[in-house]
């Protein structure tokens, strides 16, 4: 009878690929999928619910510099810094920089999101990692809630 092959505990993954700095380049993919929202990031591997999925990789800068950079950069790259609380002080994952990481790329969904962003500690370090929160079938978008209630394309329609 076939075995079935221990999972690696979702923490303990999340760590070791936070550490490496790397996706699950065979598990994940990244598709364009039409003008309206970009590129998303879509599963190529079933995950299990709870699995750790992808690292939103970035800078980690304080809450003055983000402030600062908030200023200087263009309001569609503001998108891409996310704001979290650590040790009772506002930190910021800065993930302007288009440097191939796929967790920059995972697009929201508020009503059937299938992964929840959680803050892990490493070597000292938090890290932001999404994980799922339930099964995802190959083919499947990653998406997430990205908090507040304002982004805009929450009002709109779209026709894929
Ligand atoms: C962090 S980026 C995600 C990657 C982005 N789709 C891209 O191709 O660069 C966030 C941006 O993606 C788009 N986006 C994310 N979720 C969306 C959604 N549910 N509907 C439409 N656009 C979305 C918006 O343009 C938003 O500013």
């Amino acid at each position: 009878m076939a075995t079935r092959r221990r999972r690696k505990p979702p923490l303990q993954d999340a760590i070791e690929y936070a550490a490496r700095g790397v996706d699950k380049m065979a598990e994940l993919e990244v598709e364009y999928i039409n003008l309206f929202k970009g590129r998303g990031v879509f599963a190529k591997a079933h995950f299990s619910k709870e699995d750790f999925v992808v690292e939103y990789r970035g800078q980690l800068i304080n809450h003055e510099e983000s402030d600062r950079r908030r200023k200087t950069y263009h309001k569609a790259c503001t998108v891409f810094m996310f704001d979290f609380q650590w040790k009772e002080k506002t930190w910021c994952i800065d993930a302007t920089q288009e440097d191939g990481s796929f967790g920059r790329l995972v697009n929201e969904d508020h009503k059937r999101s299938n992964c929840k962003m959680k803050k892990i500690i490493t070597e000292g370090k938090p890290h932001l990692c999404l994980f799922a929160l339930r099964d995802i079938q190959p083919g499947e978008e990653v998406t997430y809630n990205y908090g507040g209630n304002d982004w805009p394309w929450r009002k709109q329609v779209c026709h894929k």
